[in-house]
């Protein structure tokens, strides 16, 4: 579904992400791991088009996609969660799902500024898909409830919601678990493994490497911007230079 070829993009004349090769297949979780500052939120960056790459190639359900603007690759499939996006205050969670759905409408913004009876047909068909994806993350119950009176937990499923709305085929999720506790963090892993049941392949960078074994069907390493190991979880674990590189940091 996803290949990254050769991607490099350097700040400063030091590289964030240097060659850096990997593919996601269709129906798959797979994982990115590594230290702090080791190129996860860059290469996330780069996949998506919100930063250019200086050399390599990507390609999305086989077409070239690295000359891309972000909105391009999203219409293509590409649906982001962004590390410790916010919901926005004042608003339902309902409406926060709805909110970016109004470019895809028929009627457009100025039938939506005229109120035109177009534009509520729009609005009734939005929040019925708003209505889906939030049934689809265990959010239906609290449609209605003020956004920013959910515990980060949900909010974060808000945020899966969201992106769900684009109807993806490859979700990219930047590092969903920060910040989370432990049940909280139980309850995103079903959560994904629901959306990866339900046929969606799933780009997980994260930091927390237990949770990322725990879901992911292959884990990427990276450290210092190059890939160092690309296997199992099990694989992964016992990887000399995964555990060198975790404990050159813990030190
Ligand atoms: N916009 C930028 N300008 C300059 N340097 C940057 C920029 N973005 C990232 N870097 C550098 O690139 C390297 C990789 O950073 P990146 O944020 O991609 O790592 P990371 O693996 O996501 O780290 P973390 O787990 O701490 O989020 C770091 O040395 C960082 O300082």
């Amino acid at each position: 579904m996803l290949t990254v070829t050769g991607i490099s993009r350097s700040f400063g004349g030091v590289y964030a992400v240097g060659d850096v090769t990997l593919s996601v297949a269709e129906g798959e979780v797979c994982g990115v791991i590594g230290p702090n500052g080791a190129g996860k939120s860059t290469l996330f960056n780069l996949i998506t088009g919100h930063l250019p790459a200086d050399r390599g190639e990507i390609t999305f359900l086989g077409r070239r996609v690295d000359r891309l603007p972000p909105h391009r690759r999203a219409r293509l499939g590409m649906s982001i969660v962004f590390q410790g996006a916010r919901v926005f205050r004042g608003m339902t969670v309902r409406e926060n799902v709805m909110v970016g759905m109004h470019s895809r409408t028929r009627a457009g913004f100025v039938a939506a500024a005229l109120r035109l009876p177009r534009h509520r047909a729009d609005e009734r068909e939005i929040a019925r898909e708003a209505d889906l994806a939030l049934d689809r993350v265990g959010l239906a119950e609290w449609a209605d409830r003020a956004a920013d009176e959910l515990p980060i937990g949900q909010q974060r499923a808000l945020q899966l919601a969201r992106a769900l709305c684009a109807r993806p085929r490859l979700l990219l999720l930047d590092e969903p678990a920060s910040g989370l506790r432990g049940g909280e963090r139980e309850r995103l892993a079903a959560l994904v493994e629901e959306l990866r049941a339900s046929g969606l392949t799933v780009l997980l960078i994260e930091h927390d490497v237990a949770f990322v074994t725990r879901l992911a069907d292959r884990v990427v390493v990276l450290d210092l911007g190059r890939v160092i190991a690309d296997g199992s979880p099990a694989e992964i674990r016992a990887d000399p230079l995964v555990l060198a590189a975790y404990l050159g940091q813990a030190s």
